[in-house]
């Protein structure tokens, strides 16, 4: 796909210079400050133990898919322990993607973005030099299908990332398409519905990497979005706090949980749940002391596939909620414009009558 978000520089460089104040282009309008809703009774995003919801326990596994069902229509977000993917991996996983940030800039620039395509170093969805810039850097990368790889930046990763890579992605596809049936389960409509649409789906990966900023409270890492493929899996590489999600309204902080991987619906399993499953606003937020670090896992359909609600969530009394479109179509729309909360779900959307 042709992207034509502009090139932007390595916030990380300008981070290890003596800054007391960050440079207008990353200053927020005082509107869009990120402020947490400071309610200490906040909700916390829900825990989903895998190793129940595959359990041979009827009951066992009952409540937990009635947990997995109230996460998926409630909060968009959740947490998944005992997820079945090894520590040893993953902590390797962890290291090899701190250590893309840890090479020179020599190396670095190997992996830069090229103009017209969003792999290697760089950030999407900037189109003017007016724009506000985030307090992040990011190496994004396709994974799968395997033809999607782009040889420039596979032929210079580093080999221990490279590696870990084609491991870690091989198990994350396999728990994105195990967590997407259990979903179909909890929605008790037939799952070849929605998984035949992952048939050879795609994969990206996202490191991200938010430095320390001298004006934190000024800045954005990422701001507000929704994820448009199918499921999201966050791994946080190094224990920072920093990701918010909005809930009912309010911005609610979601702190590491160990041994945990982040999961989050993304647009796309809202369109073919018609609005069932919900994808959530989320955000991050940066801080005065230390960098973090986190490695997302974008899963998503088959490009070629149509989006469109599930046969059986459309009936008498819900309507089609969405527009039929081509995930090709819907996932390219998605980067040709600046991240802003949910409003290209919103643009799917079928008017009512009266809108
Ligand atoms: O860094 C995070 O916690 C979230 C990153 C994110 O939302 C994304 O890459 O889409
Ligand atoms: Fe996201």
């Amino acid at each position: 796909m042709e992207v034509t978000s502009i090139l932007v520089p390595f916030v990380q460089v300008l981070a290890n210079e003596p800054l007391t104040k960050v440079p207008d282009r990353y200053v927020l309008p005082a509107q869009e400050i990120a402020v947490l809703s400071n309610n200490t009774s906040l909700p916390q995003v829900p825990v989903i133990d895998l190793a129940k919801l595959l359990s041979q326990d009827l009951n066992l596994k009952g409540h937990e898919l009635e947990k997995l069902h109230c996460a998926g229509k409630e909060w968009g977000f959740f947490q998944v322990i005992n997820h079945g993917v090894s520590t040893t991996l993953i902590e390797s996983m962890k290291r090899s993607s701190k250590s893309l940030f840890e090479l020179s800039m020599e190396e670095k620039k190997k992996l830069w973005q090229i103009e017209g395509d969003m792999e290697g170093f760089g950030q999407a969805f900037i189109f003017s030099e007016e724009q506000k810039l985030e307090w992040g850097d990011a190496f994004f990368l396709n994974t799968l299908p395997p033809h999607t790889r782009k040889p420039h930046i596979y032929d210079h990763m580093p080999q221990t990332f490279r590696e870990n890579l084609e491991i870690y992605c091989a198990e994350l596809e396999k728990l994105a398409n195990k967590i997407i049936e259990l979903m179909t389960n909890a929605l008790a409509i037939n799952p070849k519905e929605i998984t035949d649409l992952f048939n050879i789906g795609t994969q990206n990966v996202r490191v991200n990497y938010y430095p320390p900023c001298p004006q934190p409270e000024k800045v954005i890492g990422i701001k507000s979005h929704s994820d448009v493929g199918g499921l999201t899996i966050l791994l946080e590489i190094n224990d920072m706090e920093g990701l918010q999600i909005r809930k009912d309204g309010q911005w609610i902080s979601v702190p590491p949980l160990p041994n945990a991987f982040i999961m989050n619906v993304g647009d796309t399993f809202e369109i073919v749940t018609n609005g069932i499953y919900q994808s959530i606003e989320h955000r991050v937020v940066v801080n005065s002391n230390k960098e973090r670090i986190s490695l997302a896992t974008f899963y998503g359909p088959n490009m070629q596939a149509t989006l469109a609600p599930a046969p059986s969530l459309v009936n008498i009394e819900k309507a089609a909620q969405f527009r039929r479109i081509r995930a090709e179509d819907h996932n390219n729309g998605y980067f040709l414009r600046e991240l802003r909360g949910k409003a290209y779900l919103d643009e799917m959307k079928i008017a009512k009558d009266g809108e």
